[in-house]
């Protein structure tokens, strides 16, 4: 390991690293890295391409602007990537570490609880757009959720900022771990931030769970009164099978990327803070348990464009717009054809996104 950084450090204590509470492993250096690289070759290329398609559709709509927010951060969450597999691998220089921990690390959860606080406020604009459907938007309405957005950036930035600036000791050796790196202050700032963001994903995941809840009901209750009305035929009940589908498709990413890592993230937060009520095989327990879990949200990242995908009809459109590929292309994939008279879902062109 070359210091190249110009820090100060002491020798290698072998017995300590080589012992079996080391986080060096064969799953910190060689799996992770491997199931990271594989996200951040098919997460850029299709997070590429849903730039490409989102940025040539005009914010129009409250959910637009939400989604781009959603691939912006998936942009910048996938670019963090590299620096993990190099750091965790044991490929990166001292120097480069010190980064993971200052920079690339604390960039990764600003991403990742911007993706959360914006999937839950998709999930409110789905459920006022599916109980008030002809409510439209305006000129003004628009302005205020661009500046919504801005507000959760910079708040969010304002928050992980002291993470970045608190991890300011040296290292003492080439082995340390990000909190080795923090001042008793960072320490305590580290717990903070967690806390606050356990907070922003229990308080949306709640959010979520009730907005899918009210849009299933509504869409259920929508379907009787058609079929009552004997406007229902043998065609709806596809459509209103694939909607309650991906109604359950948005809840299972939200739980299986986001809901392990909250579970596991308290006590680890518990083990870097307040290190002496724990042994450190338990320490490497939790440790490992949260990088599993933390790779299960990274996932998200490369989920979100296959959500825009399947959920979201002028996504679709777009794509194979710009593809130069029929509309009904992949109809066996989505399950949802071209609607021969509007080409849209009964609740609206969007009503079917997350
Ligand atoms: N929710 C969060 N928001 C912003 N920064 C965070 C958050 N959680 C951890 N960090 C920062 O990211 C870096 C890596 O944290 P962590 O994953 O806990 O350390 P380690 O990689 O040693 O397990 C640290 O600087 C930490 O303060």
């Amino acid at each position: 390991m070359d210091n190249t950084t110009g820090f100060a450090l002491t020798p290698v204590n072998h017995n300590h690293t080589n012992s079996s509470c080391s986080r060096d492993n064969v799953l910190k250096t060689v799996v992770f890295p491997v199931l990271y690289s594989l996200l951040f070759l098919l997460g850029l290329s299709l997070n590429g391409l849903a730039v490409w398609v989102f940025f040539s559709i005009p914010s129009r709509s409250h959910f637009i602007i939400y989604l781009k927010n959603i691939v912006v951060a998936d942009v910048l969450m996938t670019l963090t990537f590299p620096f993990k597999v190099l750091s965790d691998s044991n490929m990166a220089s001292v120097g480069l570490r010190v980064f993971v921990c200052r920079v690339s690390s604390v960039l990764f959860y600003l991403t990742m609880y911007i993706s959360i606080l914006f999937f839950g406020l998709i999930s409110i604009d789905r459920c006022r757009k599916t109980l008030q459907p002809f409510k439209g938007t305006n000129a003004a309405r628009l302005s205020h959720r661009k500046l919504l957005s801005g507000v959760i950036w910079c708040s969010l930035l304002a928050l992980s900022l002291p993470n970045m600036v608190l991890t300011s000791r040296s290292p003492t050796s080439v082995y340390f771990k990000c909190s080795d790196l923090k001042t008793a202050a960072g320490l305590r700032w580290h717990e903070v931030v967690n806390h606050v963001c356990q907070v922003i994903f229990w308080g949306n995941l709640v959010t979520v769970i009730v907005c899918y809840a009210l849009i299933t009901k509504e869409l259920y209750s929508s379907y009787a009164r058609a079929s009552r009305a004997g406007t229902g035929n043998g065609k709806r009940q596809p459509r209103r099978k694939s909607v309650s589908s991906n109604v359950f498709l948005v809840l299972a990413v939200f739980f299986v990327c986001f809901v392990p890592f909250h579970f596991s993230r308290v006590p680890y937060t518990m083990s870097q803070t307040r290190g002496r009520m724990f042994d450190c095989n338990l320490k490497l327990f939790f440790f490992q348990l949260k990088e599993s879990t933390l790779w299960l949200s990274s996932l998200n990242s490369l989920l979100d464009p296959l959500i825009y995908f399947f959920l979201c009809k002028s996504f679709r459109t777009t794509l194979f717009k710009k593809l130069r590929l029929r509309p009904g292309t992949c109809s066996w994939l989505t399950g949802i054809g071209p609607d021969p008279n509007t080409g849209s879902t009964p609740l609206g062109d969007s009503s079917a996104c997350p």
